[in-house]
């Protein structure tokens, strides 16, 4: 089996493909064709996320490849997410999401980030205060939040639930007074920012890790790291090959977004790093780790301490 082809199980039973299509920043009129190329090209999974505005276009894009009658609706597996000034009106929030996909199911519904906005704020998606910070509402913990996820196992809307965002510290929080333990939780991961706490945490708690910005976001610098370069040499490959490759090592799935037509095809070429490979990566984590050096590249201004160690 082609690694891009792999499949991980998921503590419902149900299995994740390793490869999905990401679509933050995707823009209007670029993510249908996007979703629709990918889908024809082999993947059947794809990411998005109520607060990226582009439901219904991924939706379209969806469609379209559903109507070629190469695939069919349960072979893909779509996620999207529950955004933070919606903690309080989650199954309000799952089918507005449903119907901008326009899909009578979710595959895996995420809260997106453990922090609830205040609902009633000057702005739908990101209400502020009048000093420019975001308009959070401390008083609504994310456990309720996950409790009242819990309950939409029952409506037939989504197959699973989990989360995204979540450092252990937040799990530690949330997992006593879970019902369901999440299948998922989705966290920036790459060999600048291995998480490798977090990691380790969810492999002994059932809960799969989704790699999100896996080639280090717009922008990357990943792609020119020595260590990242010299694998993706000695194996005849791009560096993103290299890149994506290392969580299907890791056993996670992994996100990696593009508009870009042959981008999107060299985002399914991965390979099975073999141990110097992956040692070599290693070294270059551990360097960076024993230099305090990691990067992350996605922490929005929320004003939170969410418990990640290279932030707090
Ligand atoms: N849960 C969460 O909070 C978050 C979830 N995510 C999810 O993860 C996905 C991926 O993360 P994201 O931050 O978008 O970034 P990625 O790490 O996927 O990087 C995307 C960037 O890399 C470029 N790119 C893609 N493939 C290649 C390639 N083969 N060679 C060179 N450049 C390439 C893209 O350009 P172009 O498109 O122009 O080709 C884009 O600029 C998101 O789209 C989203 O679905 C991301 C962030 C947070
Ligand atoms: O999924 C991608 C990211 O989490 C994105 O949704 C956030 O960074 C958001 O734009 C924000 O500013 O809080």
């Amino acid at each position: 089996m082609a690694v891009a082809d792999v499949k991980f199980k998921l503590n419902t039973g149900a299995e994740i493909p390793a490869v999905g299509l990401g679509t933050w920043q995707s823009a209007p009129g670029e993510v249908e064709k996007a979703v629709s190329h990918a889908i024809a090209v082999g993947y059947r999974h794809i990411d998005t996320a109520f607060c990226y505005q582009n439901e219904h276009e991924v939706g379209q894009g969806i469609k379209e490849a559903l109507a070629s009658g190469k695939v069919k609706r349960e072979d893909l597996f779509v996620t999207t997410k529950l955004w933070c000034s919606y903690h309080t009106r989650v199954e309000e929030a799952l089918d507005a999401s449903l119907k901008n996909l326009g899909l009578d199911y979710i595959d895996l519904y995420l809260m997106h980030w453990p922090v609830a906005f205040n609902p009633n704020g000057n702005h739908p998606l990101f209400p502020k205060l009048p000093d420019g910070s975001r308009d959070i509402d401390h008083s609504h913990s994310h456990v309720t939040t996950w409790k009242n996820m819990e309950k939409l196992l029952g409506t037939g809307k989504v197959k699973a639930i989990g989360v995204s965002n979540y450092s252990k510290l937040y799990l530690e929080q949330l997992l006593p007074h879970a019902t369901v333990v999440p299948a998922v939780n989705q966290i920036e991961n790459h060999p600048a920012l291995p998480q490798q706490e977090i990691v380790d945490f969810c492999k002994e708690k059932g809960i799969h890790i989704t790699a999100y910005s896996p080639l280090g976001s717009t922008g990357s610098p990943l792609f020119t790291a020595e260590p990242i370069v010299e694998v993706a040499k000695k194996r005849g490959v791009g560096s993103a090959t290299v890149l994506l490759s290392w969580h299907i090592a890791r056993g996670s799935s992994v996100l990696p977004k593009s508009v870009t037509p042959s981008r999107i095809e060299e985002n399914r070429n991965l390979i099975k790093l073999d141990e110097s490979d992956m040692a070599t990566i290693a070294k270059y984590t551990d360097d960076l780790a024993a230099k305090k050096a990691f990067q992350r590249f996605v922490y929005p201004p929320f004003g939170i301490n969410f418990g990640f160690p290279d932030k707090s």
